[in-house]
């Protein structure tokens, strides 16, 4: 079976299984009381932490890649919308970020279908009028989708939401690991909130949250970037089990030529 990868899997979170045998919940060399779980996503190292206690995992956490603005202010022309202002963030995917204002539209009440054709639009128009550039890696260098939002970047103690489209106009039940560590980013970019300065983030479409920080400063190529802290809760969902045969002649890997 083939599977595409997303660039950065933030849902990985949710998959971080740790699992062995028929004990469901079971975790194998658990850390008290986090358990570092390191994730290779194509976008880099994604280092995970899950609370762990008696037997049970809790919270969970991750620190991102580096994630920058990449460009604030961007004009585009969308279809069927006329001009629309972007600004587009990276933060292990790049996304272009708008107020669903701007569509007549709420990113918790209106219909779903009304935000993924907005949503849609932008993603079409950004894709086809502005080049991305990713300074370590040219596959990363376009755009996984587009995040609508309620406008809500100035600092508060008050939950914003948000709704990302992205792929296949597929629309994401959390706030997106990926998305929220772009929308700090460009927060911090903005100077709307400072370093470890926790801003909650909710879902439009099903309400669930993910609260989020940038920890720390880095450089990523010419761009002042931060490492983001995403935090939220996951729970299991299914089980995989991979087993190592010792006669297995391909249990190493291979090289294709
Ligand atoms: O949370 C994330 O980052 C992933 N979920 C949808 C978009 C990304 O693949």
């Amino acid at each position: 079976m083939e599977t595409e990868l997303p660039p950065h899997a933030g849902d990985a979170l949710s998959v971080v299984d740790m699992h062995t045998g028929g004990e469901p919940l079971r975790i194998i060399r658990g850390g008290y009381p986090e358990t570092q779980v390191n994730i290779h996503c194509p976008c880099g190292l994604v280092r995970a932490f899950v609370e762990y206690s008696h037997g049970r995992t809790g919270a969970v956490r991750f620190l991102s890649v580096p994630a920058f603005a990449f460009a604030t202010g961007v004009t585009v022309t969308v279809e069927g919308f006329g001009e629309v202002t972007v600004d587009i963030s990276y933060g292990g995917a790049f996304y272009a970020f708008v107020d669903a204002q701007r569509f007549g539209l709420d990113v918790t009440a209106s219909r779903s279908r009304d935000l993924v054709d907005a949503a849609t639009a932008v993603t079409s128009a950004v894709k086809s009028q502005v080049k991305l550039h990713h300074p370590t890696s040219d596959d990363l260098a376009f755009l996984y989708g587009t995040i609508l939002t309620d406008g809500k970047d100035d600092y508060s103690s008050e939950p914003t939401a948000n709704i990302c489209v992205f792929a296949e106009a597929q629309v994401d039940r959390s706030p997106t690991g990926s998305g929220v560590t772009a929308r700090v980013a460009l927060q911090y970019h903005k100077g709307l909130i400072q370093l470890n300065q926790r801003r909650t983030f909710q879902s439009g479409a099903t309400g669930s949250r993910f609260t989020g920080k940038a920890v720390e400063e880095v450089e990523c190529g010419d761009f002042k970037a931060v490492v983001v802290e995403v935090a939220g809760r996951a729970f299991y969902t299914g089980v995989s089990c991979f087993v190592q045969e010792p006669d297995d002649e391909l249990t190493h890997g291979f090289l294709l030529k």
